[in-house]
């Protein structure tokens, strides 16, 4: 992929680069890209965990009347991060809209999702009596697309975190490689 390779030219180690406004053209292609995967997800339902709508009736990857908003984004993140370097846990700023992208690259990791709120209940067995501890683990292989929106965008904190010994996907330690990630948001506007 270009990016990495300009990257990798120039000499970067760990940067995050932020573009606001119209996004360059291979951005748009990879949030046109984006829009697509979610359209016809129906044709991989099957192979990928559907989050259900609020009513329940449907189930999608991206709510439609986020899918079609114009532009789907309009503000990119890229993140290189060196082995070991990491994210803490958060929540997006609230300047930017609902329906967040990731595309992470390179290296896998763990995304770890968490409540925001301590009294959210139960979420895992393993944190039976215990909510606030509570996280819940997403492995993100090269490529992999993470969709927030809705709770997972306000109600849950993500983080990732790749101090030694976090990273463990059953029961064994991810190799740590460089990792660049690139988040696609759209920016509020005051009306
Ligand atoms: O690197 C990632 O996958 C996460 C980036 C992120 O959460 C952010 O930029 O807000
Ligand atoms: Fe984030």
């Amino acid at each position: 992929m270009f990016i990495l390779e300009a990257f990798e030219l120039l000499g970067f180690h760990s940067v995050q680069a932020m573009r606001f406004g119209d996004l360059p053209v291979w951005a748009t292609e990879l949030a046109n890209l984006v829009r697509e995967v979610v359209h016809f997800s129906d044709y991989v339902s099957e192979f990928v965990d559907i989050a259900a709508s609020d009513d329940g009736k449907n189930a999608y990857l991206f709510p439609s009347k986020l899918l079609w908003r114009e532009p789907l984004f309009d503000q990119l993140i890229i993140n290189l991060y060196q082995p070991g370097e990491g994210i803490c846990a958060h929540v997006d700023l609230m300047r930017f809209e609902d329906g967040i992208a990731i595309v992470s690259l390179e290296s896998s990791c763990v995304m770890h999702f968490s409540r925001v709120e301590s009294d959210a209940g139960i979420i895992t067995k393993e944190s039976e009596g215990d909510p606030h501890k509570a996280k819940i683990p997403v492995f993100l292989t090269p490529g992999s697309l993470v969709l927030m929106w809705g709770e997972a965008r306000y109600l849950w904190k993500h983080e990732i975190n790749r101090k030694p010994g976090f990273q463990k996907w059953e029961g064994k330690d991810i190799d740590q490689k460089r990792r660049t990630s690139i988040t696609l948001r759209k920016l509020c506007h005051s009306e």
